[in-house]
């Protein structure tokens, strides 16, 4: 293996080949043409054409996998591009190259086969040490098995590629295999692994990339044919007016918006294609806050860690990962105080936090200075440049300030109507647009933006090379590779259980006032109750009826804000890695426990107050089969609430539907009004028809006198079928009201997919 540095040569041009006095690249085999291929080295990036070359060389470079020859022109290299000359099928009969265009701190080791097998992890007793915390503890192994070397995913959170592809379970590898976990490149070839313990950054590279939104005349295109690069470990920030199109674009090079035209490659990977294999070296801070105020930051932290880290990641490693997170944000002090205490800044340096935790080594920021004084701006812009040089990282933001400009390596233009219009450090800007001040720019760019596109453009092409856009074109998308476990479904579910414990219980004013709230309902039944009620039938009617729509209140009203109003902290988790349905148990199932207490108060302390009892269709005694049908109400009114709160966007809106969702279940619960026809049909779909039909059988509702029947005792009280005293009866009502609360859980679980579309 031989390592060789272009830029060392100092030549604009390069010959590779295995003739020495032509060659600036010797490799000295039989297999390379004595002229195989050229490299021209541009100020930025470097591009390699194949000189008619007897074998060819086969590239596999941002989504292409081809065989070039002369006549395809110049391919532009990014980092980490394959180059194979000879016979790709005999790799013996091959020459491997590999492309690295990040500094490179770290020679490559090798690892012998010997008679173990060689295992490959994040913890020290591997022989191949990979440090990041999103590589499990033993990844993978390599062993010798009946003459070839086998490859074994240990079911490893994130997956191992082989050439590209991922590996489910075993492979076999072959002489000169890549193998890629997360950003880490190996290689095996003659019985050894090459490696690199340190990765080197990830490129980016956004490819006509164009978006249309809106249909008929309101259709409009909000990016503009947009193509640029960002190299391994720049800091780079999008800026422009405002509704230039930042943010979209972000979320199209981000991975997080799949909705455009165009392709984006990171590490020469196409990252939509690819991004269940690659969402876990991305990190995305949007432009709210994804923490819950009512955590301390370190629980939060250590919530976030549970999730995101391999399953085999102990405590201790967590509390270090959590400790070295706090320290490169600066908040180590601040670890043990509520979020909802911290300042602007340092929620937002707290939102940053929870997104390293995974070491994340593509990071995305939209506006992260918004609404922070100017020392607190420049404090997170170092903090942000620090991190992409010392962490490896490649950062992306979007801002509106121009004050640190000076701190990016490059920033990158937008004009209205999405129109890149500069992509450039910000010496290059202020010479591009002649002006001392960015602020100007915004001015020119503002007056004519397809002026400076074209411009810009123009300015680029002339320092392109022609034929590489050509050649681009014929992309080949490769095969997606879903291979993202994550941590298992059962884990999730009780870390998000234990998370939503620990706020429900830490928001002590709210909790309480949700448990006040049934006594009070109870002593106001009170007050209104007749004293003969369970006596007579229209006074018990109407008091069953009551505890019925106390019920959905409180079911409802428990639910309605508990999805909307994490919504963007959801968006966030569920891009990376959370299951959803794991997500609205863990909710239901503490909701559910909450509305047992919340049934317990109001049931019983209502039967105390009106000191009623009777004999029940199960028991001796009615209290507990009222109470179940109580918490059944409650519960089936929690997940309509769940659906309205996983539909809109806010509490607010939350808030405005109730009214109309307690309307239809006071309408058409056929206690107010005789139902027919429609009417009917709709009545058998509330949540307040089977409360109360449970309710009225338990009671027995048919067999209490008619108010009228102490003056007229002849009168005949007719028996309704609606409230038939019979334990079939119950159980079906009682089913029913199960069965609604299950289907509308599944239901506003797949609503909440959507979450995926929200904007921000
Ligand atoms: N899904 C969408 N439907 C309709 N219009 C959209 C959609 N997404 C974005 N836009 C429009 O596209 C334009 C660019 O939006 P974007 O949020 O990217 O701008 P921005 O530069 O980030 O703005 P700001 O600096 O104000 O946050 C805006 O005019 C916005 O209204």
């Amino acid at each position: 293996m031989r390592e060789i540095d272009l830029d060392r040569i100092g030549k604009r041009e390069l010959l590779l080949g295995r003739n020495a006095e032509q060659c600036e690249v010797v490799l000295a085999d039989p297999i390379i043409s004595k002229v195989q291929g050229k490299f021209l080295m541009k100020k930025d990036s470097v591009a390699y054409e194949d000189q008619d070359s007897s074998n060819g060389t086969f590239v596999a470079n941002m989504g292409e996998n081809r065989l070039l020859s002369k006549k395809d022109g110049y391919v532009e290299l990014s980092d980490k591009s394959v180059l194979r000359i000879g016979n790709i099928h005999q790799p013996d009969q091959m020459v491997l190259l590999l492309y690295r265009d990040s500094e490179e701190t770290e020679k490559w080791k090798r690892q012998a086969f010997g008679l173990q097998p060689i295992s490959i992890g994040r913890d020290g007793s591997n022989q191949i040490v990979l440090h990041s915390p999103g590589v499990s503890k033993v990844h993978c192994t390599i062993c010798r098995q009946n003459g070839k070397m086998m490859l074994y995913d240990r079911n490893s959170v994130n997956g191992v590629l082989v050439n590209g592809q991922p590996v489910r379970g075993m492979t076999a590898l072959q002489d000169k295999d890549l193998i890629q976990i997360l950003d880490f490149q190996m290689f095996y070839t003659n019985g050894y692994i090459y490696y690199r313990s340190a990765t080197s950054g990830i490129s980016l590279y956004a490819k006509n990339i164009n978006k249309i939104v809106g249909r008929g005349k309101k259709k409009k295109k909000i990016l503009n044919n947009v193509n640029c690069e960002i190299r391994p470990n720049e800091f780079v920030a999008i800026i422009g007016g405002s509704g230039a199109g930042k943010t979209t674009l972000m979320s199209a090079i981000s991975g997080f918006d799949k909705e455009f035209t165009g392709a984006v490659y990171c590490n020469g990977v196409n990252l939509i294609e690819q991004f269940h294999s690659l969402k876990s070296i991305i990190g995305f801070v949007p432009q709210q806050d994804i923490i819950y105020e009512n955590l301390t930051l370190k629980r939060m932290l250590l919530y976030t860690a549970k999730l995101k880290m391999p399953k085999d990641t102990q405590r201790q490693e967590m509390e270090q990962r959590i400790h070295a997170v706090l320290k490169m944000v600066d908040l180590e002090e601040h670890q043990n105080t509520y979020i909802r205490k911290l300042s602007g800044g340092q929620k937002k340096r707290a939102s940053i936090a929870v997104e390293l935790l995974a070491d994340p080594k593509l990071f995305f920021l939209d506006e992260p200075t918004s609404g922070l004084d100017p020392g607190t701006e420049k404090n997170l812009m170092m903090t942000l440049s620090k991190l992409s040089k010392e962490q490896n990282k490649t950062i992306v933001m979007v801002t509106h300030t121009t004050q640190n400009l000076h701190l990016c390596d490059k920033i990158i233009f937008m004009g209205p109507g999405g129109r890149l219009c500069f992509c450039g450090n910000v010496e290059e800007a202020k010479k591009f647009y002649q002006t001392d001040d960015l602020v100007n720019i915004y001015n020119m760019i503002a007056e004519n933006p397809e002026l400076w596109q074209r411009r810009f453009e123009q300015s680029r092409d002339r320092s392109e090379i022609s034929g590489r856009r050509g050649s681009m074109d014929e992309t080949q998308s490769r095969e997606i590779a879903k291979k993202n476990k994550g941590t298992s479904g059962f884990r999730q579910f009780g870390i998000l259980t234990g998370r939503y414990a620990e706020l429900l219980w830490n928001d002590r004013q709210r909790l309480a006032l949700l448990l006040i709230q049934p006594l009070l309902i109870a002593i106001l039944l009170k007050i209104v109750a007749d004293k003969d009620i369970f006596k007579i039938y229209e006074s018990t009617k109407s008091m069953l009826f009551a505890l019925s729509c106390s019920g959905i209140w409180i079911g409802m009203f428990n639910s309605i804000q508990e999805i909307c109003k994490e919504r963007v902290i959801l968006k966030r988790e569920y891009m990376s890695n959370l299951k959803l349905p794991c997500y609205m148990m863990s909710k239901f199932v503490l909701q559910a426990l909450l509305g047992l207490i919340q049934s317990i108060i109001l049931t019983l302390v209502f039967l105390s107050l009106v000191g009623n009892s009777k004999k029940g269709i199960f028991f001796s005694d009615f209290r507990p089969e009222m109470l179940f049908t109580v918490w059944l109400t409650v519960i089936a009114s929690v997940a309509m609430g769940f659906i309205i709160s996983s539909v809109v966007q806010s509490g607010d809106k939350a808030m405005a539907a109730a009214p109309f969702v307690l309307i239809v279940q006071l309408l058409f619960s056929g206690i107010l009004f005789t139902l027919k026809g429609a009417g009917k049909i709709i009545s058998y779909c509330t949540v307040s028809r089977w409360s109360v039909e449970a309710l009225g059988s338990i009671a027995r509702l048919n067999k209490l006198d008619l108010r009228m029947q102490a003056d007229f005792p002849m009168l005949e009280h007719e028996a309704e079928s609606f409230f038939k005293a019979t334990a079939g009866h119950v159980w079906t009502a009682s089913g029913i009201l199960i069965l609604m609360t299950a289907v509308l859980m599944v239901v506003a679980t797949l609503l909440l997919r959507n979450v995926a579309k929200d904007r921000r």
